[in-house]
């Protein structure tokens, strides 16, 4: 296409929603008229599978759950047994917070909470993670810090970090399912931390759970429900989101506004007024409504950084699914990953530009630079002006060179923005899951890997019992069979490999770089 045409062809696919100032261009994403017109039936049935799971259908056939992170932002809409609690809980946090604010709840040991530190991973961590990045303000009332993992030494920098204010940091422990291991590791360890120092960790630790499943945290200073019928990563709007985001001073209300309005735009039945359904249908032409093209997201806004990783989750495990809804196996998804512009332009973009063309590119533009003035850096322009000018520049560069794009722009980086972004993407990946026929609510594969992991460990305590049972070094094959694991050798060398780095007392003898031939003992002076 010529110039002119692209004008016109960007005239033609904008959407502009004036209340939010949000601004979505799929212009620049290669698609015919007859593919659109070819969707409009799955649209139509997207549209009406929507309204189903608004009106409390059960939108998650395999667990047998109602979806219904909409109505977190607008109880009216939600079955009348569930606006009440919605409201009720929206105000008991804002009540918490108030009073953690003023100093009426505080810890034993100090007049207010001064940290927050925010123990969750997966859907329980990265719409918190997120949202702070985004929008804390330079001096909260509260400083957040999150662990989303088991790994000891990212605990351990966390915890020194916090170790003078221990005695001031108020715990915020989140798990829908109140099982999750990494999360109970975590919590474990920071209750060690806090009794090391001899602090009474219940005094200043908050649950978001299914009420009563965490039953090591019974008895903290707060707890609050983790509705069954919210899902993990569609969570930022319940109790997981905002307590912790009113804790650091960020307008909750205003989050819940901003996506509110953008529900709204979303629920409109005419692809062309829908900001969600137009998103649906770029990813739809990109990949053939099969992810055969990745989604790269380059927000140019420092702030914006989390979004890319927060949108994984979001898009890749709610449409990463073997099966479709009439049980063929489809193998669908849509790979997201991304970082920051201009950033990226001096790291992988040089790919995009000339590698592989395997992806699409979403480009998160804000309008207002900065809150102050600014400086000139060359004659009449200022450093804003060349963040922009990179955005225009990279979304040529590509297009010129065959590879699509999407730009959603915003006027500034506010509660109301980031709210109404969450909402548009959590509407988006619920249209093209209806397209593609899939359930975009639930995440059976992530059991796998939970498993094996489990199987592992009582593996170990096998290996150790046997090991600690016998004198002479043992090799590997033998140890395996003596554990009942005959045929997972390499399993047996990986779990003492591990134990060996870690003063667990197990010793390895030989060469290591000939796994097949070492010998393994156990030695108790060398553990602890
Ligand atoms: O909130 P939790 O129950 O602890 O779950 C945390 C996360 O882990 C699970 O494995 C799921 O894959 C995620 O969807 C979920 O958000």
């Amino acid at each position: 296409m010529n110039p002119q045409e692209l004008w016109q062809r960007y005239q033609d696919w904008l959407y502009f929603h004036k209340d939010l100032g949000l601004y979505l261009d799929i212009s620049r994403m290669r698609f015919s008229e007859s593919l659109v017109e070819s969707l409009k039936p799955k649209f139509a049935r997207a549209f009406k599978d929507m309204d189903a799971l608004e009106r409390g259908g059960i939108a998650n056939p395999d667990e047998n759950r109602m979806v219904g992170h909409y109505w977190l932002r607008n109880p009216d809409i939600a079955p009348l047994e569930l606006k009440k609690q919605i409201i009720e809980n929206l105000d008991s946090i804002e009540e918490f917070v108030k009073k953690v604010h003023e100093g009426t709840i505080r810890s034993p040991e100090a007049q207010k909470f001064t940290d927050i530190l925010s123990i969750g991973i997966g859907g329980s961590a990265l719409g918190p993670e997120f949202v702070a990045e985004a929008l804390s303000p330079d001096k909260p009332p509260l400083r957040v810090h999150f662990i989303d993992n088991t790994d000891p030494a990212g605990i351990d920098r966390i915890l020194k970090r916090l170790h003078d204010r221990l005695n001031s940091t108020l715990v915020i422990v989140i798990s829908k399912s109140g099982g999750t291991p990494e999360t109970r590791n975590a919590m474990l360890e920071v209750k060690h931390a806090y009794e090391q120092q001899g602090l009474n960790f219940l005094a200043h630790a908050v649950a978001i759970s299914k009420i009563s499943e965490l039953e090591r945290i019974e008895g903290c200073l707060a707890e609050f429900p983790m509705f069954d019928w919210v899902g993990g990563r569609t969570s930022e709007m319940s109790s997981v989101g905002l307590l912790s985001a009113s804790l650091m001073g960020i307008d909750a209300r205003a989050l819940l506004a901003g996506a509110k309005e953008m529900d709204i735009a979303t629920r409109v039945p005419d692809l062309k007024r829908n900001p969600a359904a137009l998103l649906a249908l770029a990813w739809y032409a990109a990949g053939n409504g099969k992810g055969e093209k990745d989604m790269v997201v380059l927000p140019y806004k420092d702030a914006l950084l989390l979004f890319s990783r927060y949108l994984q989750q979001l898009v890749m495990e709610s449409l990463g699914k073997a099966k479709d809804l009439d049980g063929n196996t489809v193998h669908q998804g849509l790979a997201v990953y991304g970082n920051k512009g201009s950033t990226d332009q001096h790291a992988f973009v040089q790919q995009l530009r000339d590698g592989l063309a395997n992806f699409f590119v979403t480009f998160i533009e804000v309008l207002e630079d900065r809150t102050g003035p600014s400086i000139e850096v060359k004659p009449e322009v200022t450093s804003g002006d060349f963040l922009s000018g990179f955005l225009q520049g990279t979304r040529h560069a590509l297009y010129e060179n065959s590879r699509d794009s999407i730009t959603v722009t915003i006027a500034r980086v506010d509660a109301r923005s980031v709210g109404a972004l969450i909402a548009l993407y959590e509407r988006a990946v619920g249209l093209y899951a209806s397209l593609i026929n899939i359930n975009a609510y639930h995440q059976p594969g992530v059991e796998a890997g939970k498993k094996a992991a489990e199987a592992l460990l009582v593996l170990q305590r096998k290996i150790l019992t046997v090991l600690k049972n016998t004198d002479q070094p043992q090799k590997l094959e033998a140890l395996a069979q003596k554990a009942d694991a005959g045929d997972r050798i390499e399993d047996v060398y990986k779990i003492l490999r591990h134990l060996a780095a870690n003063r667990r007392g197990v010793e390895l003898h030989g060469d290591l770089a000939k796994p097949g031939s070492l010998t393994a003992s156990f030695n108790r002076a060398a553990s602890g």
